[in-house]
């Protein structure tokens, strides 16, 4: 077909297509899968990756609700589930292009940490004509939303079908199967071919047509390494450092490789970008973003993005680990050599993981052996400053370079290494080249071997043959405690899932274990009562534990389980009742310590005792309550005096030096509240006072006070104007505020501001 004006499409699709200017002809899958589809046939298309399979579901999706005259108040039309939140977009930002002269809308329903709440999401559903969805989200909304209507549905697409009907997600896909009205048209497409007709009876389609496009990739060329684990770091590096004016997007195994490598390449000056599923959204993003812009770049990223997305002109993928199954290189490579253009695809393998090569060539894929230099992956140092003094500086690197270590063993295992092959691989020396001088210890190995000798797993839930991840997961983030959980075999040794989960039965006899927070998810998804304490009276009739989660006031049980959601909103109640209370323990001893100042006022010139100064101290930490500045302090340490204002308050107590010198030897808030000489000179500097500031004094001298301590002579000398109380206190009228009343203020006295005074008594 040479042109998408043969097919039978509206005007408005039609604009669309032009005003994109890409879609000139139709790709030989969209050829196929276009017609048979607007035809209102169940279709089962698969063809090579980037090939155009979304264009090939996106246009008769228009089509067809454009047909039916669909608008935003018939509800909604069409469902579109797909694995990752990233394709979603991508898929989106297709239907927006295509369909921009269509009178219909495109929602998004994929949770996940940047998500929007279930509310706002299912008013997408309830408004929106057509919904892009991941299967974990999807499947929220159908359990928790008892308003979740569907039924005006007319057609479903499952794009990456092998991957959402595999046996990972193959009950999460049974659950939203069910919620789904027949009659109604599906349409799947994938990249490889899906596995079995029982797989499909599942989906109830209705004599499907099977379009399969079977072109070669020219532009992709394959090539494989044998690289000892020791050099994967300096194979990476060097390949980096040689495609400089490339793009290139590097497979691992798992999100903590992921992290370990793009850490310690960002700290060697060598600009990468990460993407894994545990990212927060908006860095998720970011990185997808950078990717999907820039020219020249290099990410590393586990099977988070392995599928379907559509970067344009990636010049290389590099998988540095061996993919586990032929369809995941597949599609790994696929990110490369999108429709038209070229690109590379390089696999590193060890040494025991050649055979790998053999399967791949039972696919018909031609790759080809290309050694690399010694001197590529064993003798350069590649990087600025040694590995291991690095991680000698940066504890966080150290303990990322362990989990790294960790996690690839862990892939291994996973992969179906076992002791014996793993005895064969040289892991003091992987674990120096990840600058690691010494080797981690391996839980998990240890674990098994106490297994294999006979013993159980200790203290570990298990679950039998439970599907292993969920689609809003990364793939590859695993957990050591997860390391019995079988990763999917190669999809040609596999039968359909049935057979698949009674073959695995032997080996989830194993036991996975599953963390208590998940195991608590689970039951209160399938409305099990945990968390519950059950009493019986003497008649054995059970009696409902009032506090309990399962006890409701109005008498019965009507909600079950943890409610994670409720648990925080307690959580926070109870927080700021504790925030109250504290702060209502704070007043209440600040009202006391004020009342006990009352007291030591009402009686001037006796002598504060030492629990009175004990008293005062208690204050520690209530600065406002010292009534000091404490920036105007010249130190903390050594007592000091203050320049400030003349007496500002009337109300001043007095305390002798001999009580001042505890005080000294006292805790630095003590010292403080005593540091209370406050001097001035008067403007024309004849008269001169000094004060005992509110709740401070000591009978001290500036000369004295830098007697005691040596540091305040330069404070004295800077001043120059050093006030030194001759005399303690006296009693005199105080007039400035215009009326007579007696107070308590130290004499004015005129003192030089002395230097020679204080150095004399250095001298002693
Ligand atoms: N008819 C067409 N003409 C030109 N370019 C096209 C056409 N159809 C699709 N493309 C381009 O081809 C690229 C790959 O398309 P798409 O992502 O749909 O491939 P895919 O088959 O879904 O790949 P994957 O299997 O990896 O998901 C996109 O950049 C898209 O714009």
């Amino acid at each position: 077909m040479d042109s998408f004006e043969e097919f039978d499409l509206s005007e408005e699709t039609l604009e669309g297509l032009r005003d994109c200017a890409i879609y000139k002809v139709p790709s030989p899958i969209q050829t196929k899968a276009i017609p048979a589809a607007i035809e209102g046939r169940d279709v089962l298309a698969a063809a090579r990756t980037g090939s155009g399979k979304t264009l090939a579901f996106v246009i008769p999706i228009l089509e067809l609700l454009h047909r039916e005259k669909w608008s935003d108040t018939f509800g909604l039309g069409a469902l579109v589930i797909t694995p990752t939140r990233e394709l979603a977009l991508q898929i989106a930002k297709v239907f927006h292009e295509v369909g921009r002269r269509h009178k219909l809308s495109v929602g998004l329903v994929v949770g996940g940490h940047g998500g929007r709440d279930l509310a706002h999401e299912r008013k997408i559903m309830e408004k929106y004509s057509i919904v892009i969805c991941t299967p974990g989200r999807i499947l929220d909304h159908m359990d928790k939303s008892h308003r979740f209507d569907v039924s005006s549905l007319k057609i479903v697409v499952i794009d990456e079908a092998d991957r959402i009907l595999d046996m990972s997600f193959a009950r999460d896909m049974a659950s939203i199967v069910e919620h789904l009205p027949t009659p109604r048209q599906t349409l799947l497409f994938s990249a490889t071919q899906t596995r079995s007709v029982k797989d499909l009876s599942r989906l109830s389609l209705d004599r499907p047509v099977v379009v399969s496009v079977d072109e070669q990739v020219e532009g992709l060329k394959h090539f494989y390494t044998l690289v000892p684990l020791e050099g994967k770091l300096k194979f990476l590096w060097n390949f980096i450092k040689t495609a400089t004016q490339s793009k290139i997007l590097v497979f691992v195994s798992s999100t903590k490789e992921v992290k370990y490598l793009h850490d310690v390449l960002q700290k060697n000056e060598v600009r990468v970008l990460a993407l894994y599923g545990k990212l927060s959204q908006m860095r998720r993003t970011a990185a997808y973003q950078d990717f999907l812009n820039k020219q020249h770049v290099v990410m590393i990223a586990t099977d988070l993005c392995e599928r379907g997305l559509d970067f344009p002109n990636v010049d290389w993928v590099v998988q540095l680990d061996c993919p586990d199954t032929v369809e995941q290189y597949i599609h790994r490579a696929g990110r490369t050599a999108r429709y038209d253009k070229s690109g590379t695809s390089v696999l590193v393998l060890l040494d025991r993981e050649e055979p790998f090569v053999e399967k791949l060539q039972a696919k018909e894929i031609s790759i080809t052996r290309q050694d690399v230099s010694e001197s590529a992956v064993r003798r350069v140092t590649p990087m600025k400053t040694s590995l291991e003094n690095m991680l000698a500086r940066d504890p966080e690197l150290k303990a990322s370079a362990q989990r790294c270590f960790k996690a690839y063993l862990m892939h291994l295992w996973k992969s179906g290494w076992r002791e014996p092959e793993l005895k064969t691989l040289d892991l003091s020396a992987y674990a120096q080249s990840l600058g690691l001088y010494d080797q981690p210890r391996i839980r998990f190995l240890d674990r098994l071997r106490r297994r294999d000798a006979g013993g159980d797993l200790p203290g570990k839930t298990a679950e039998k043959g439970s599907s292993s991840k969920s689609f809003s997961n990364d793939q590859s983030d695993e957990s050591e405690d997860e390391i019995l959980t079988v990763k999917q075999k190669d999809v040609k040794d596999a039968p359909a899932v049935e057979e698949d989960l009674s073959k695995l039965e032997p080996v989830n006899n194993k036991l996975r274990h599953i963390s208590k927070a998940a195991l608590a998810r689970k039951e209160a998804n399938k409305g099990i009562l945990s968390n519950t304490r059950i009493r019986f009276d003497d008649d054995g009739n059970a009696l409902l534990v009032e506090g309990s989660s399962a006890y409701v006031s109005q008498g019965g049980i009507t909600s079950a389980g943890l409610d994670l959601s409720e648990a925080k909103q307690r959580l926070l109640e109870v927080d700021k009742e504790d925030q109250l209370a504290q702060r209502k323990r704070i007043k209440e001893k600040h009202r006391l310590e004020n009342k006990k100042r009352k007291e030591l006022r009402r009686k001037p010139g006796q002598p504060l005792a030492r629990d009175e100064l004990q008293a005062m101290g208690d204050g520690e930490g209530d600065e406002e309550d010292a009534g000091v500045t404490l920036g105007s302090l010249d130190d903390g340490e050594g007592g000091g005096v203050t320049w400030g204002s003349f007496g500002e308050e009337e109300d001043e107590t007095v305390i002798t030096e001999a009580e001042y010198e505890p005080a000294k030897r006292g805790n630095r808030k003590k010292r403080r509240m005593l540091q209370g000489v406050v001097a001035e000179a008067d403007s024309n500097g004849e008269e001169e006072k000094v004060s005992m500031k509110k709740r401070k004094t000591g009978a001290k001298t500036a000369a004295e006070e830098a007697a005691v301590d040596p540091r305040k002579l330069n404070s004295l000398r800077k001043t120059k104007k050093a006030q030194v109380v001759e005399e303690p206190v006296r009693h005199v009228e105080d007039t400035r505020s215009g009326r007579t009343k007696k107070r308590v203020e130290p004499a004015p006295v005129n003192v030089q501001a002395d230097e020679d005074l204080a150095l004399r008594l250095l001298r002693g």
